[in-house]
């Protein structure tokens, strides 16, 4: 069995992070292992507070699972601070981690800042040249790239800055565009798009972190970036067509392996 780990933060609700990530994994039929950057006190409706875990047990974490177990590759997702992206990223350097994907998470559905906006440089220079794939949302991929983002040749546009800040590949998602949620997936030399018609719910809570755990997925069972992102882009728009009314705000998406096998994704 191929073994998928991701480095993200705890949501107590269950419907992103490392929980989110971890459902994932299983409905890809990966292992999956964790380790944990921060956890946060947080539902379907907001995050009450979050305590980051320190860099010295991050470490530990890294560590704990590289000596002893092979990792296929590595979901990064939020990482709070500066000195957990440098813990981070030393580690992954020293263990030659492969099939990395980063999501770069900044701010939660409900407003909360889940990347410090001083880390925001510290992710570029530190975690995106580790990354075969990169996996920012519209508002990220426009601090990233340093420009407003309206349309699909802004996400192509968009695209390009991130490659050449060092991403060997790009995907941004178009899940925050009034219209169909349309992905455009980068490699530096040409786009490809990945369509699924947008679907009415506002159960969306973890759909980020699932697509970028499902793509890791994947990419450690083997496939190449492009074929892994058409698979996880399936999942996920399965995930959506099935998420559940969950709390009393934004639900989360359905991880249920049986409508992945149903869809012939296995
Ligand atoms: N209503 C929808 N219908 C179909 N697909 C959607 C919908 N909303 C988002 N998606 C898709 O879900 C995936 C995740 O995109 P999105 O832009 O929502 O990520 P995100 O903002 O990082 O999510 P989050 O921060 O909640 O984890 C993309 O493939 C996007 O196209
Ligand atoms: C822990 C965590 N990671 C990522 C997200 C982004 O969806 C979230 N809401 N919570």
């Amino acid at each position: 069995m191929k073994k998928v780990l991701t480095i993200a933060g705890s949501d107590s609700s269950g419907g992103a992070g490392i929980q989110a990530d971890l459902k994932a994994f299983s409905a890809q039929g990966v292992f999956g292992m964790s380790v944990i950057t921060a956890v946060t006190a947080q539902n379907t409706q907001g995050v009450l507070a979050v305590q980051d875990i320190e860099p010295e047990i991050i470490a530990k974490q890294i560590e704990a699972i590289f000596e002893d177990i092979e990792v296929d590759a590595v979901k990064i997702g939020m990482v709070s601070r500066p000195v957990t992206i440098h813990t981070i990223a030393a580690k992954l350097r020293q263990y030659q981690a492969v099939n990395v994907v980063l999501d770069p998470v900044m701010v939660s559905k409900s407003g909360y800042h889940l990347l410090q906006p001083e880390a925001q440089a510290a992710l570029v220079q530190e975690l995106l040249p580790l990354a075969a794939l990169v996996t920012p949302n519209i508002p990220e991929a426009e601090v990233i790239a340093g420009m407003s983002i309206h349309n699909l040749t802004d996400m192509e546009e968009a695209a390009r800055r991130i490659h050449r800040l060092g991403a060997a590949c790009v995907l941004v998602k178009g899940g925050h565009l009034p219209d169909d949620a349309t992905d455009i997936l980068y490699d530096g030399s040409r786009f490809e798009y990945l369509a699924a018609k947008r679907i009415a719910t506002k159960n969306t809570h973890g759909t980020g972190c699932t697509l970028s755990s499902a793509i890791a997925a994947n990419m450690g069972k083997g496939c190449a970036v492009t074929e892994a992102v058409k698979r996880a882009k399936e999942y996920i728009t399965i995930a959506i067509e099935h998420s559940l009314a969950i709390g009393k705000g934004v639900g989360p998406t359905h991880h249920f392996y049986e409508l992945y096998r149903k869809a012939g994704l296995e």
